[in-house]
């Protein structure tokens, strides 16, 4: 509740502080009196304090005068009309405010000015306090909103006319949620989100994209959860687009992302540890990690890691999941989670999609080539391509058989969604994201500005490693960016609230003889420079031993 002491409009205590050190002696604004000793700060809240003063209305500076125990301001204000017996917003009066902060001669002052000492106390309702502090009742609060103990106002209700209240204000809000997430769908697609943070991949989003458009708006089979299958090489958007899905749908709740590493289930004897052990078993009491969590969220996004790695016998368990949308636990409850989307992840196969990605990129390229030979006018260079039907079922099918070993098992995937190799143009993006978070951190932590163009951009992306996919840019950037900014603050060379630009050096790719006697082109170096005021660049000496271009960086 409203504290008589804290009114909301009321100055802040340096302002008040301000005003008792400069007003021994009955000046008239309380401005200007500080005492010169009292420095800048004390001026500037009396200078705060006078411009609060013009813009409050007399009743509202009578109260402040009488919490501030300001006699002289009382009379001037009482002389100029205030009426005496005003009541604040919150219903209490000048006197009220004067006897609760024991200012007696304000006290008086105002007795003698006939303020009544019989006005009751006028405090308003709980609704007008929680109006003017701006914890309103019903009105665009929240009701669904849980405590620490997942309670909701409904269930502290007990009255029949404030249940009846807040059933019809949850069945409001959430009318309201959900006509505000539709247009928020509409306005702002499920695609465009991810491609906020997934470069490339543009298949990928779009058949997941596609898949979760169905289930939201009722067209899918309601009694088979949703199941994906990601392939592709290591690091290149797998996990992520598994997390943002899941950002997607359930928002910050960190219950409705569920990760399982399914290494962690290579043996038989793992299969308690999936579900939980049964009844007399160890680790009974403990239930399993993935009932156990889908229990607190039955319709999770549940990312199963690896899933090539699991034992035969928690595939048979996958597949009953899968199949008929529960899952009986070691204590013999079972969790319904046909709303549940499982999305499973494996390398297998990565070699082979990463081949055929680089060649169909290499046929694509030719062509444009050919074309632009030809002078044709429709020419495209582009980057995207398509894993062909065929390449699926001639290849991929086969290699999926003969490691899960059950059709069934692959029957039961709704969509298999195939992960390539980036091509230098999402390379170049997934440079600039890297430079941009550390260009970041730089400004924030240390005010330096930095900067970087195209070529720099071209040094890192020829950094990529096809097994390491987009690690391998975020170690790139981190061995000849990061190593070098750190070393130079080290050093001290980096001025607080400096600009400072990455520039390449050697970028004419100098030739080298190799041992064998053949030429090879030595890979530019990346140098860090200070760009002064006067637009005039210095390059930084940064000392060895750390030259970042010879250092190791093992992945
Ligand atoms: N397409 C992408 N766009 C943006 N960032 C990406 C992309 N792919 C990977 N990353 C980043 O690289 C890191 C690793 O990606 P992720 O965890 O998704 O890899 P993965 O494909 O699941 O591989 P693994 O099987 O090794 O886990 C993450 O920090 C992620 O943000």
């Amino acid at each position: 509740m409203a504290s008589l002491r804290e009114p909301a409009a009321w100055p802040s205590g340096a302002e008040q502080r301000c005003c008792r050190a400069g007003d021994p002696g009955g000046h008239q604004s309380g401005a200007g009196s500080c005492s010169p000793g009292a420095g800048l700060p004390a001026l500037i809240a009396a200078l705060a304090y006078c411009y609060l003063q013009d813009r409050l209305s007399k009743e509202d500076a009578l109260l402040e005068a009488a919490r501030i125990n300001n006699v002289s301001e009382i009379n001037r204000l009482l002389q100029e009309g205030a009426d005496v017996n005003t009541r604040h917003k919150l219903g209490w009066t000048a006197l009220m405010v004067a006897a609760i902060s024991r200012n007696s001669s304000v006290v008086k002052a105002l007795l003698t000015a006939n303020a009544d000492p019989n006005l009751g106390d006028d405090f308003s309702s709980v609704y007008e306090i929680a109006k003017e502090k701006g914890l309103h009742s019903l009105e665009g609060a929240n009701p669904l909103q849980k405590n620490e103990m997942g309670h909701t106002p409904l269930d502290y209700a007990r009255e029949g006319e404030v249940m009846n209240l807040l059933r019809a204000a949850e069945a409001k809000f959430q009318e309201e949620q959900r006509r505000r997430e539709v247009e928020e769908r509409r306005r702002f697609p499920l695609e465009q989100r991810l491609r906020e943070h997934i470069i490339g991949q543009e298949n990928a989003i779009a058949t997941v994209g596609a898949a979760i458009r169905r289930k939201e708006n009722g067209w899918y089979d309601e009694e088979h959860p949703l199941v994906f299958l990601f392939l592709g090489s290591s690091g290149i958007g797998k996990t992520e687009l598994a997390k943002q899905t899941a950002k997607y749908i359930h928002k910050d709740i960190k219950k409705g992302f569920i990760r399982l590493d399914m290494s962690e289930f290579q043996e038989r004897h793992e299969v308690a540890k999936f579900i939980g052990s049964p009844p007399g078993y160890v680790g009974h009491e403990e239930g399993g990690q993935l009932t156990k969590k889908l229990r607190q969220c039955p319709n999770a996004v549940v990312l199963f890691d690896e899933v090539d790695k699991a034992h035969p016998d928690v595939l048979t368990i996958m597949l009953q999941l899968f199949d008929e949308g529960r899952l009986t636990d070691g204590k013999g409850k079972t969790i319904d989670c046909k709303d549940a989307i499982f999305i499973m992840t494996s390398n297998v196969a990565s070699e082979e999609i990463a081949e055929h990605a680089l060649q169909l990129r290499q046929e694509a390229m030719e062509m444009s080539k050919k074309r632009i030979a030809e002078n044709l006018d429709d020419v495209q260079m582009t980057d995207k391509i398509t894993i062909s039907k065929k390449f699926k079922e001639k290849v991929i099918r086969p290699i999926l058989k003969a490691h899960f070993r059950r059709d069934e098992f692959l029957g039961r995937i709704n969509e298999i969604v195939y992960f390539l190799p980036f091509c230098h143009s999402e390379l170049i993006q997934l440079v600039n994201k890297e430079l941009s978070f550390w260009a970041k951190k730089a400004k924030a932590r240390h005010n330096i500005t930095l900067l970087w163009d195209r070529e720099v951009m071209d040094v890192l992306a020829d950094g990529y490693n096809l097994h390491y996919g987009a690690r391998s840019i975020k170690h790139e950037v981190e061995r000849r960016v990061v190593n070098q900014l750190a070393a130079a603050y080290e050093q001290d060379l980096l001025p607080r609230g400096c600009t400072l630009r990455i520039t390449v050096e050697d970028s004419d790719k100098q030739l080298l003889k190799t041992t064998e006697g053949t030429e090879k082109s030595k890979a530019p170096t990346l140098r860090l420079e200070i760009v002064e005021k006067d637009s005039k660049a210095r390059k930084l000496e940064i000392q060895a031993p750390l030259n970042p271009e010879n250092i190791t960086y093992f992945l």
